[in-house]
């Protein structure tokens, strides 16, 4: 009977073609996380966690029905999973009226890191700005002190730019150019190359990044002299696909010329050490599990058809072990009043804090790393950093940001030999 479940709503971004499309891996991710805290004893004694879902096709207007349809609708809800950025903008805006609180699992938007307009919004998903304290530390290592910006108009862009720049400054690092397109970046990497930029940060979805990158070839903008920072969430082989599709004029040779050396950065989603994670699995043990749920539903995971979101589905799973984990500790507060969390109601402000400061305080080891939240609810994360070395991904080192500790693998290889220069060095002969 209802008495002994616990609801929560969860909104998943699966059909429709704009934006990320990640719940086809998230969604399962998080159904084995549900099968997993119901099944220990100790975590909700006396009660089962469920979980009610529907399709937001990454659009807001879609996500803000289908939260309207789970609060509306009986049975009462106690908190709400969502995805993509824009859905999770809304949801979280809307969600304070009902006191809920809203876990995103895959929301990047920097903009999102703002307690007056989501006062009850965590995410286990990294906000972009996540790389940037990375993109500097590297800058530091090998001398850069002035860079150059080259982003796609999008508004994660150009509030991750905007992170960037304050960073920048704080650090004395000088942006000589920051450059921005809609689609066609041949104007932008003109004016890159008349402000002599050596050094610069790429900011763009992947499709973009073809057009750069072949906007880069003809404008020889690459190699020896340049050291270009991408993002390291594409695909490993972005660069040699797609080419006539997206009418890109560049052979494959000439892409893989241009994309030499580049330096990506990315927030780590996986766990990277063979530990034991909360659930008892290591990350590779829920990596095998989910493969064979994908498998029973028709992806050919051993031919790498991989279901989009497959990258962030770590972090669907340990959403769910970061919901059981609150309510337990919330469960432990109430039973001292006489309470249980079938109590709350959506004007319970007080059940609402305390269920608040129980997920507030998370921290446990899961398959994504540890989950713990900053005072804005983002996801502190580790972030990994690659060089492209003979067409081929090589991990040159992590970050972590909290530690200031850079764990460098000496990997990196320069296509002259040696460190490019941030700038023209004019030897003054005497
Ligand atoms: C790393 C990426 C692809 C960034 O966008 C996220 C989706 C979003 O922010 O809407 C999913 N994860």
């Amino acid at each position: 009977d209802d008495d002994n479940v616990l609801h929560i709503g969860g909104i998943f971004p699966i059909g429709g073609e704009g934006g990320w499309q990640g719940g086809q891996a998230c969604e399962p991710a998080a159904n084995l996380a549900l099968e997993d805290v119901n099944k220990r004893k100790d975590l909700l004694p006396g009660f089962t966690l469920k979980l009610h879902w529907n399709d937001s096709e990454c659009e807001p207007g879609l996500g803000a029905s289908v939260m309207y349809n789970l609060l509306y609708n009986k049975p009462q809800k106690l908190m709400l999973l969502a995805g993509c950025s824009t859905v999770c903008t809304t949801v979280a805006e809307a969600a304070k009226m009902w006191n809920l609180v809203v876990l995103c699992y895959g929301a990047s938007s920097p903009a999102l890191s703002d307690r007056n307009r989501f006062p009850t919004l965590f995410r286990t998903h990294p906000s972009a700005t996540v790389h940037n304290p990375t993109r500097i530390k590297l800058m530091e290592r090998f001398g850069w002190s002035r860079v150059a910006i080259l982003q796609q108009a999008e508004e994660v862009f150009i509030s991750t730019v905007e992170d960037l720049e304050a960073r920048c400054k704080d650090k004395g690092i000088e942006i000589v150019t920051r450059q921005s397109f809609l689609s066609d970046p041949s104007d932008a990497v003109r004016n890159l190359r008349r402000q002599d930029a050596r050094i610069i940060v790429g900011l763009f979805y992947v499709v973009a990044a073809r057009r750069v990158l072949c906007e880069m070839f003809r404008q020889e903008l690459y190699g020896k002299q340049y050291v270009w920072f991408f993002i390291g969430w594409y695909e490993d082989n972005w660069f040699e696909v797609n080419l006539e599709k997206e009418g890109i004029e560049c052979t494959k040779e000439e892409m893989r010329i241009a994309a030499e050396g580049h330096i990506t950065t990315e927030a780590l989603m996986w766990n990277q050490n063979n530990q034991r994670t909360i659930s008892g699995m290591t990350s590779e043990d829920f990596r095998e599990r989910l493969n064979d749920v994908l498998r029973k539903s028709g992806y050919d995971i051993d031919h790498l058809r991989y279901p989009e979101g497959y990258q962030e589905a770590p972090l669907a799973y340990d959403a769910v072990w970061s919901v059981a984990l609150a309510f337990n500790k919330t469960m432990s507060r109430l039973h001292r009043h006489g309470k249980t969390l079938k109590n709350f109601t959506y004007t319970d402000k007080e059940i609402a804090d305390d269920i608040y400061s129980a997920i507030n305080s998370t921290q446990f080891l899961g398959v994504s790393g540890i989950v713990a939240f900053s005072s804005q609810g983002d996801r502190i994360a580790l972030t990994q950093i690659e060089q492209v070395i003979d067409g081929k991904y090589v991990k040159l080192g992590y970050y972590d940001t909290q530690m200031d500790n850079l764990t460098w693998l000496d990997r990196e290889r320069w296509i002259g030999g040696k460190v490019p220069q941030d700038r023209t060095i004019v030897r003054r002969v005497l």
